[in-house]
């Protein structure tokens, strides 16, 4: 997403399927053909594990809801909802009136993490490393979509269901909900990008202690150490469904509420001082304060002489 000199150079021009190759790249991917990786090859495989789907609302507002859809396996991930994922993305990054996204799973919990079904099928390290490029991949992309990302958690998020958490930019968690990196008792790390991504969040003492004892984090714990934004309540049944899914579109909105380039800028400028060297940060924030200075919402809030009391 944030392009180099040279790259945006190339881009402009119309040499075709290296320009895109260029642009898939710098798109936000970790792993591209000169680290071996094949996505097609792997797609292949993947889609040979079929089941449930990964089901993408892309609302008016500018905020979509994507939703983990496999509720017989408590929404563990199939190859084929990996692959749909990934393409979910691919929508999302060619939404440009895109402000926010809700991550949420069907039916009352979030995610189990991988289909073990599928896991069991692919035990070797060859298949098990190919699978993870794919999900660090699509899951890198997803964090630096020009949005505000929140994962409702309700119920479990498990294994690769927690690492999917850390993907977005927040978490809120229901009242009972449950994160629990579960890698250790199945033998395993994470490997789709959530202990890097953990170490980040929470700092990597408190990293340690999650991963090395399988620790289960509810909503008290996970707002104490910083993995949780926000809890909300689970309605009564009385209240009526998807309230819960309101709850988080309301507390997203505070962050979503404003001009659409404004809110892509402000997920942009703190992406790159999240992950750029900070000669390079500065650098793009001063790209991206270029393209908001002497816009629509800036020329209005000086119309409008403002005070912000
Ligand atoms: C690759 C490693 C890592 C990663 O990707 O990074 C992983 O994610 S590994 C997967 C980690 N997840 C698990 O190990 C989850 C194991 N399952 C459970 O602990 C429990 O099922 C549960 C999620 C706590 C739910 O328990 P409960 O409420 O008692 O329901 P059931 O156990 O009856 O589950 C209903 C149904 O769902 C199936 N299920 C649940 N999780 C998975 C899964 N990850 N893969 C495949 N199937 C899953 C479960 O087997 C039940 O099915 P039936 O037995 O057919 O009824």
């Amino acid at each position: 997403m944030v392009l180099c000199g040279v790259s945006r150079q190339i881009l402009g021009s119309s040499c075709g399927a290296w320009a895109r190759l260029l642009q898939r790249q710098s798109r936000g991917c970790v792993y591209s053909s000169i680290h071996g990786f094949n996505q097609e090859e792997i797609r292949e495989k993947l889609q040979a594990f079929p089941g449930g789907s990964i089901d993408l609302l892309k609302q008016e507002s500018g905020v979509a809801v994507l939703t983990i859809n496999n509720p017989s396996r408590m929404n563990a991930f199939s190859g084929s909802m990996m692959v749909d994922l990934e393409e979910m993305v691919s929508q999302l990054e060619n939404w440009t009136d895109c402000k926010g996204l809700i991550v949420q799973g069907a039916a009352g919990t979030f995610c189990s993490g991988s289909d073990l079904n599928a896991v069991r099928a692919i035990s070797n390290p060859q298949d098990g490393m190919k699978m993870c490029m794919f999900m660090q991949n699509a899951l890198t992309r997803l964090l630096r979509l020009p949005l505000i990302s929140v994962a409702l958690v309700e119920g479990r998020a498990l294994g690769g269901g927690a690492e999917l958490t850390t993907a977005c930019d927040f978490r809120i968690m229901a009242s009972g909900s449950v994160i629990q990196f579960v890698h250790k008792h199945m033998g395993l790390v994470p490997g789709w990008g959530g202990a890097a991504r953990l170490v980040r969040i929470v700092g990597s003492q408190n990293a340690l202690k999650l991963l090395g004892g399988a620790l289960k984090v509810d909503p008290e714990l996970g707002l104490q150490i910083g993995l949780a934004d926000g809890v909300l309540e689970v309605p009564g049944a009385e209240e009526g469904a998807g309230t819960l899914l309101q709850q988080a579109e309301n507390w997203l909105s505070r962050y979503t509420k404003g001009p659409t380039p404004v809110i892509q800028a402000v997920k942009k400028v703190v992406l790159s001082g999240r992950e750029l060297p900070l000669s390079e940060a500065l650098r793009t924030e001063k790209d991206v304060f270029g393209t908001v200075w002497g816009g629509p919402a800036n020329l209005r809030a000086l119309a409008s002489k403002s005070k912000h009391k």
